[in-house]
């Protein structure tokens, strides 16, 4: 019935919101692709809201409505106009946090669409993905978290446009994970506030390059389209190893390489029919020479984005 609003979800549910990779070099807040590590919540419809964060990875965050991902799905409440109906939520999380793999975004797609799903779903994706981007400031984690593969998208007064492509055949993420945290808004605090018209016209260029190339499956553009002098220039002192990467990795096998998000995890596409064994050696040689800890690992392209299981 028109103008009615739709009943809350009474039952449990849970759902799943990858990781995400933004920027792939010129793409600064605009351009990212879903990385099949998850932040998963188990929502219980009850009389109380109980916040209950699980596992050492969210060791120390808050388990009270000032959570992040309860926050997110108050968010969604107010999107709706509507109170948010008390639940219990567990969350869990596989997505490292503050390593640039868009954890905050997982938990933030992960608790509007929770909170969506609680109200009886009265936003639809494109909502989401609006009231997520206006939430993060850029859409180039929350988009992918939100539509898995790979998205293009836009953030302005007139709301939140986005393209979503399939990964192109044979592309494959490899990724160097530092055992450091930097935080987001750290890393975004060391760009310069204005930038010459050379720099924006490098950028916008090699951007709409790569966005073509990707959707093409022009897997030989990859190297020079990700160039980037936006933002890697200006973060490369916080992430020891980044410029060396950025400049040999392609000599180890790597289609392309950039920061992932703000940093400090290192992404490199590679041609999955191709072994990844150099690529990891060269790593964690750049690792070592740096005195760093972390890990490196291959992934392929998620491209489920977040999923609402209803039946669990
Ligand atoms: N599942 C989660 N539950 C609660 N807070 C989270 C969760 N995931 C991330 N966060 C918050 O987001 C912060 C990390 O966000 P950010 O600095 O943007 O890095 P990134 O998104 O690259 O991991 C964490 O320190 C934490 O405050
Ligand atoms: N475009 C943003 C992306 C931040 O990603 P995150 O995964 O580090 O949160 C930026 O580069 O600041």
């Amino acid at each position: 019935m028109p103008g009615t609003p739709p009943p809350p979800q009474t039952t449990p549910f849970t759902v799943r919101a990858p990781a995400s990779s933004a920027n792939l070099g010129p793409g600064f807040d605009s351009l990212g692709l879903s990385v099949p590590l998850y932040t998963t919540l188990r929502v219980t419809p009850q009389a109380t809201t109980q916040v209950v964060p699980l596992g050492p990875e969210l060791d120390g965050t808050p388990a009270d409505e000032s959570n992040y991902v309860y926050r997110a799905m108050q968010l969604a409440a107010t999107r709706a106009g509507r109170p948010l109906p008390p639940a219990r939520i567990e969350i869990e999380t596989d997505v490292p946090l503050a390593r640039g793999l868009g954890s905050s975004a997982a938990a933030l797609v992960a608790g509007i669409v929770a909170g969506n799903e609680l109200l009886g779903r009265p936003l639809d994706d494109l909502a989401v993905l609006d009231v997520a981007a206006r939430e993060e400031g850029h859409p180039d984690n929350v988009a992918p978290a939100l539509f898995g593969g790979i998205v293009v998208a836009t953030l302005d007064k007139l709301g939140t446009h986005y393209v979503r492509l399939d990964p192109p055949a044979h592309l494959g993420v490899t990724v160097l994970i530092p055992d450091f945290e930097l935080s987001t808004s750290k890393a975004r605090a060391v760009l310069p506030k204005e930038y010459s018209r050379a720099d924006a016209v490098h950028a916008l260029s090699h951007a709409a390059l790569l966005a073509a190339a990707l959707a093409q499956g022009r897997l030989d553009l990859l190297r020079h389209a990700m160039q980037d002098y936006i933002h890697q220039i200006w973060r490369a002192p916080l992430v020891p190893g980044l410029s060396d990467i950025l400049e040999e990795a392609w000599k180890h096998g790597a289609l392309g390489a950039a920061l992932s998000g703000a940093g400090p995890t290192v992404l490199c596409f590679h041609d999955t029919r191709e072994p990844t064994a150099p690529l990891h050696a060269y790593l964690h040689g750049v690792m070592k020479r740096n005195g760093l800890e972390g890990r490196v690992m291959d992934f392929p392209i998620d491209t489920a984005g977040t999923l609402v299981d209803r039946d669990a």
